[in-house]
């Protein structure tokens, strides 16, 4: 299993914000994004998500189920700024729509709502409305999204926003759970996320207005 980029360029509006982006990522590997604000991190996640056409050049999915090759998107879980929960909703509510509505890929199964919600340390609130939560908890709950469903790659961007120290610590330990059973983690961060062995890729932005890539 992996997933492999190969001379990537996005543009957003008129300028381009990268190019010549390449990278191999084995089964338990993790490549972390670093730069400063705008230096394109969520940018090149949201390309890998298939969430943002590129430029140019490819991003591809590589499995035992698909030999054949298939877009990133639709084998992963992508975690960006946002939690994407309703409000409305309680925090089971929301974890059973992700997990009927993502599904298991590959050989793997993910957990009961109940489950995911011990993992993150809420068990206790799962029948709470997901907008009484503060900020931290909610956060957490979207870490739990990514435990209801299997998905062989991660894509998280700044994962650790909103978190205590001890959420921190937590998150590292998924990830780091999640790699020992061979999962894959792209992920942005402005703070270390306590990995051992990532691999780093510096973001440095704004590769040029009219600069091209074909040539
Ligand atoms: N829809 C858009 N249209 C034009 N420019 C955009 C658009 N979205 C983002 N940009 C620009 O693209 C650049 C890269 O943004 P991106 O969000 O990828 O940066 P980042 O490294 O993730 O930043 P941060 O650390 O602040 O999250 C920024 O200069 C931003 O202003």
């Amino acid at each position: 299993m992996h997933l492999t980029a190969e001379n990537l360029a996005a543009r957003r509006g008129e300028d381009l914000i990268f190019v010549s982006i390449s990278f191999h990522l084995a089964a338990g590997d993790a490549l972390v994004l670093t730069g400063r604000n705008g230096s394109g991190k969520s940018t090149l996640l949201r390309v890998a998500a298939g969430l943002l056409r590129p430029e140019k050049g490819t991003v591809i999915f590589h499995g035992e189920e698909c030999p054949e090759g298939r877009q990133p998107g639709e084998v992963s879980h992508y975690l960006g700024h946002r939690n994407a929960m309703k409000s409305e909703l309680t925090v089971a509510e929301n974890l059973d729509f992700w997990r009927t509505f993502l599904g298991n890929i590959g050989s793997g199964a993910g957990l009961s709502i109940e489950d995911a919600a011990d993992a993150v340390g809420l068990s206790e609130i799962t029948h709470l409305p997901f907008g009484y939560l503060s900020a931290g908890q909610q956060r957490r709950i979207a870490f739990a999204k990514l435990l209801v469903a299997h998905r062989p790659v991660w894509i998280l961007d700044e994962p650790t926003a909103a978190l205590d120290a001890n959420a921190d610590g937590l998150l590292a330990d998924l990830i780091t759970g999640y790699l020992a059973k061979g999962g894959i983690v792209l992920a942005a961060t402005h703070q270390p996320l306590g990995l051992k062995n990532a691999q780093e890729l510096k973001m440095t932005g704004f590769a040029g207005v009219d600069a091209g890539v074909w040539g």
